[in-house]
């Protein structure tokens, strides 16, 4: 059945579209964006005073599945991001085992598609098991839809095999992900190395793990021209390497988390294991950085770094637990309360970084409500405030440090395809 989404506010930077309009959606796709549409005959779907924008896409979720299934899985991740207003999110190779081969992306596409909620789209390891030693079967997973590869949770640390690599996703036309860590700079760091950790008595990573490994790539993603992409950007002298390097005209993109955006690494005091994540939350100046790189578009796009685990596994003591924390359904809210409403970024800044940027990094053809394309989008209520209750995710994850704080720019509504998968914070 065709139906009006009637009278909302449609924000889509990809058309430059940002005003009060109808959206008429028919057999899954946008028909047309235009006032007063006929709604005669069509199911009406009210958005008076709220936003209407691009389904998110997150270009990095760790849904756990196989191996992990307390944590998270295909469903549950993908239930976390229909709540979040998400209708794309990548699933990382960081299962157990890793997905290095085609029929583990061949696997994961089963396991999606079962879950029939938003999109999911694979993201294989760059090196078998993510070990760093040898090649992993690249091509063959990219036959099977793998987008992406990456060996996050740690970088490629062989810059030989990393070069080779880069050669062929450059072949291939995919980007590489780094997560950017030099092992021997970060040691056995539990935090971001500075006042905190001296504080607690912790061993700290110091920025330069990230930076020399960033600055490493970027020379080679130069040489190969493979688009490299850097996931969870932490530190400042990062957004300067990158700044750089998009001058200069090297095919780098770049994403933040939320936490990055929000956090520094006093949230870490108490030793609280829902502040711990790779790369560690970091200082005043950072976050600054980051916010101002996003802002200019030194980075493209934010990323979740979705990484469940579970309540039992965060309540060891502080270097026993595991680094990573949950994201996607608090970084939209998040983001347009710490950042839209105090004017850091505009709302079309925001959404074109959750949306447009991310579906361009993954070459897929959303985060768009162009007429033609899928009718894949989120109704925002910027007016709603409520509390986070990590009791009351989908995901299995509530390892999040972000529970109780409050938020406006709740997401109430997610269409993908045409098909509404999640309304009034009811996934269907
Ligand atoms: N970010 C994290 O601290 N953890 C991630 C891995 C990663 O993103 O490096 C995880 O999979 O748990
Ligand atoms: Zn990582
Ligand atoms: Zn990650």
């Amino acid at each position: 059945m065709e139906m009006v989404i009637r009278g909302g506010t449609v924000v889509d930077p990809s058309q430059n579209i940002d005003g009060i309009f109808d959206v008429l959606v028919a057999e899954g796709k946008i028909a047309r964006i235009a006032q007063n549409i006929e709604a005669e005959g069509r199911e009406i779907i009210d958005a008076a005073g709220k936003v209407v924008v691009p389904g998110f896409i997150d270009l990095h979720t760790h849904l756990r599945q196989p191996g992990g299934e307390a944590k998270e899985t295909v469903l549950t991740g993908s239930r976390a991001a229909a709540a979040g207003g998400y209708t794309g999110i990548t699933a990382l190779p960081n299962t157990r085992p890793v997905i290095d081969n085609a029929q583990m992306v061949a696997r994961q596409n089963e396991l999606a598609a079962k879950a029939n909620l938003v999109r999911v789209w694979p993201v294989g390891a760059v090196t078998k098991g993510s070990e760093g030693n040898e090649l992993a079967e690249i091509g063959g997973m990219v036959k099977q839809g793998a987008r992406a590869v990456t060996d996050d949770g740690r970088g490629v640390p062989d810059a030989r095999l990393l070069r080779n690599a880069m050669l062929y996703c450059r072949e291939l036309d995919i980007p590489l992900f780094e997560h950017c860590e030099e092992e021997a700079l970060a040691g056995n760091g539990q935090l971001h190395e500075g006042v905190v950790s001296a504080r607690l008595g912790l061993q700290g990573m110091p920025a330069a793990a990230e930076t020399v490994m960033l600055a490493r790539d970027l020379v080679l993603a130069k040489e190969t021209g493979c688009r490299i992409h850097i996931m969870h950007v932490s530190c400042a002298e990062a957004v300067e390497l990158i700044r750089k390097a998009k001058k200069e005209g090297i095919p780098v993109t770049a994403e933040v988390t939320p936490h990055h955006l929000l956090l520094t690494d006093e949230a870490v005091e108490g030793y609280n294991t829902n502040a711990k994540m790779k790369p560690p939350l970091r200082t005043a100046e950072d976050v600054a950085a980051v916010r101002k790189g996003l802002a200019d578009g030194t980075i493209d796009a934010v990323g979740t770094d979705h990484a469940p685990h579970t309540e039992s596994e965060k309540a060891n003591d502080f270097i026993s637990a595991p680094f990573g924390i949950v994201g996607l359904e608090t970084a939209f809210p998040l983001l347009y309360t710490h950042l839209v409403r105090p004017g850091v970024i505009s709302l079309s800044q925001l959404v074109e970084r959750m949306s447009w940027r991310p579906a361009a990094i993954l070459g897929v053809p959303h985060g768009t409500l162009k007429p033609g394309g899928a009718a894949d989008l989120a109704i925002i209520d910027t007016q709603q405030e409520q509390i986070i209750e990590k009791e009351r995710f989908y995901s299995k994850g509530k390892n999040t440090p972000f529970d109780r704080w409050p938020v406006t720019g709740i997401p109430v509504l997610t269409m993908v395809a045409g098909t509404v998968v999640m309304r009034d914070g009811k996934v269907e």
